[in-house]
């Protein structure tokens, strides 16, 4: 069975954010593939990748890459899937160097950006999963549950508050 979502990093020193999204992944039993593939480093890697990735079976790719985060943006241009892009957080410029790289493609090739590290890791495990969901009504009901859990915690936290 192929695996349904690709989960790209530019660097293994991506791991610890990106670890979020396989985790989430995780927890909603979605089968994925994780690896280390750079657009800089490593380009024809990243070209043959993106080119496969439909007939490898793939259904979503999510890209995580910090700075210069060409990564996203040149998997979505090899390939029709749709491509969730993570900006890592940096040390230098706060991940907002890895925003604007990831969130600013030219029409024709776009890119699904979340925010910056690690809830932006986590949403776009959500989102792969709700783009897998739509043809899919058990994994829309453990959607359904995971957002009236979500719901009664906030309940409770309002509670407890006042
Ligand atoms: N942005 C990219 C790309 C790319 O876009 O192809 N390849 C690596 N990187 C990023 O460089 C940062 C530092 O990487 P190292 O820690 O390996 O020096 C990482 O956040 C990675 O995603």
């Amino acid at each position: 069975m192929a695996n349904n979502v690709g989960v790209i990093m530019g660097s293994i020193s991506d791991w610890p954010t990106m670890k979020l999204t396989c985790d989430w992944l995780d927890k909603f039993g979605i089968s994925y593939e994780k690896h280390v593939i750079s657009a800089h480093r490593m380009p024809n890697e990243l070209y043959t990748y993106g080119s496969n990735a439909v007939t490898k079976g793939l259904k979503v790719i999510v890209a995580g890459a910090g700075g210069a985060a060409h990564l996203p943006g040149m998997l979505a241009a090899n390939t029709t899937l749709p491509v969730i892009g993570v900006p890592i957080k940096t040390r230098t410029l706060n991940g907002v160097d890895s925003l604007l790289s990831i969130v600013q493609m030219p029409f024709g090739a776009p890119v699904a950006t979340v925010s910056i590290g690690e809830a932006g890791a986590k949403n776009a495990a959500l989102l792969a999963i709700q783009i897998l969901a739509i043809n899919d009504s058990k994994l829309t009901a453990k959607l359904m549950a995971f957002k009236e859990q979500q719901r009664q915690e906030a309940i409770t936290s309002e509670q407890q508050f006042n």
